[in-house]
């Protein structure tokens, strides 16, 4: 459905095959019947929680699905791959705002995020040893917002995992009540701060790392944080949210989760100095196109008008 409504706001033809990474004999048919020069691998199963416990499912998926992937690179010759990572390999955070070579690996609470750790150090290894791939390591901070067109945005499945998913299903209804993990934390209103980046940045962080690649520089493997650098506390994401939707939002203080940490934003610099790039939209404008999402799309894809409120 998402490609469907991204080939009518384009106008043009999605060309797709899908392909189960776990299984190497459908990679590869993949890589016999496609002509790749570059690769983006997003296929990733990403539930905090669900890792833990699932670890089993987790590492087959996430680490047998990249490496199958990444050994038909090399078998097939496409050696310019960009991987999306995420800021949660930083586990706690030593210094703050975070940097692309603060400490990583450390304090991981949760499978999927050692997926994501392990995966950036077999790209490492490998640009280490094979001079002639391209790599770029992709780390998100936390990515919110929608397409502007309000025709393409973030359907979870079940219950949102993440904060503004579960906060805009509050503000339409579908749920009762955000429940805010403490108010007892080192930050000025004791809610958590995180780096908050519209997902339509993100996007663009992706077309500028394959600019980057495609110039045939023989990078190596680059790493670049991708978030805005400029923290917000729960409330003021709630705040925010009331605010594009005209809307109040329930809210109750409940207990911290065990392993969130106060507070984590990034320096994204480097992604402006080596690739040009840096996020054009702020806090109103993901707000602004996550209401619009959601308003559109109450139920999210795929549900017949007459489900939709
Ligand atoms: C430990 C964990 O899960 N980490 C993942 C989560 O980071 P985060 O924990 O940074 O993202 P999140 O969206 O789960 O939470 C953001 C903030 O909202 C708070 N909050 C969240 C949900 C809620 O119902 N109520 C509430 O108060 C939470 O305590 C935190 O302060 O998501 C990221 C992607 O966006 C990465 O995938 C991280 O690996």
């Amino acid at each position: 459905e998402s490609l469907k409504r991204v080939s009518e706001l384009t106008g043009k033809d999605i060309p797709f095959a899908k392909c189960d990474l776990k299984n190497e004999q459908e990679v590869e048919k993949l890589f016999k019947t496609q002509k790749f020069d570059s690769i983006i691998h997003l296929a990733a199963l990403k539930a905090v929680a669900k890792s833990v416990e699932t670890p089993l499912e987790y590492y087959s998926n996430n680490l047998i699905g990249s490496l199958n992937l990444l050994n038909m690179c090399k078998k097939y010759g496409v050696k310019k791959f960009i991987f999306s990572s995420s800021a949660t390999v930083y586990g706690l955070p030593k210094e703050l705002p975070i940097r692309e070579d603060s400490p990583t690996g450390q304090g991981l609470t949760n499978t999927y995020g050692q997926t994501k750790f392990m995966v950036e150090k077999i790209l490492m290894d490998l640009a280490k040893a094979e001079k002639d791939w391209d790599i770029v390591i992709l780390r998100y901070f936390n990515p919110v917002g929608a397409h502007p067109s309000g025709r393409i945005g973030e359907d979870p499945l079940g219950l949102p995992n993440n904060l503004m998913p579960f906060v805009a299903q509050v503000c339409i209804g579908r749920l009762p009540v955000l429940k805010i993990y403490g108010d007892k934390f080192d930050t000025p209103d004791g809610t958590g701060i995180r780096d908050y980046i519209h997902i339509m940045d993100l996007a663009r962080g992706h077309v500028s790392a394959l600019d980057q690649i495609k110039k045939n520089k023989q990078i190596g493997c680059e790493i670049y944080n991708l978030g805005t650098g400029k923290g917000y506390s729960v409330l003021e994401m709630v705040a925010a949210l009331e605010k594009a939707s005209g809307r109040k939002i329930p809210i109750e203080i409940s207990a911290q989760r065990p392993v969130d940490v106060a507070r984590m934003y990034c320096d994204p610099s480097l992604a402006y100095e080596k690739l040009g790039w840096r996020c054009e939209y702020g806090l109103s404008e993901m707000c602004r196109d996550l209401w619009n999402w959601q308003i559109n799309n109450p139920y999210g894809y795929n549900k017949p008008p007459a489900e939709q409120v």
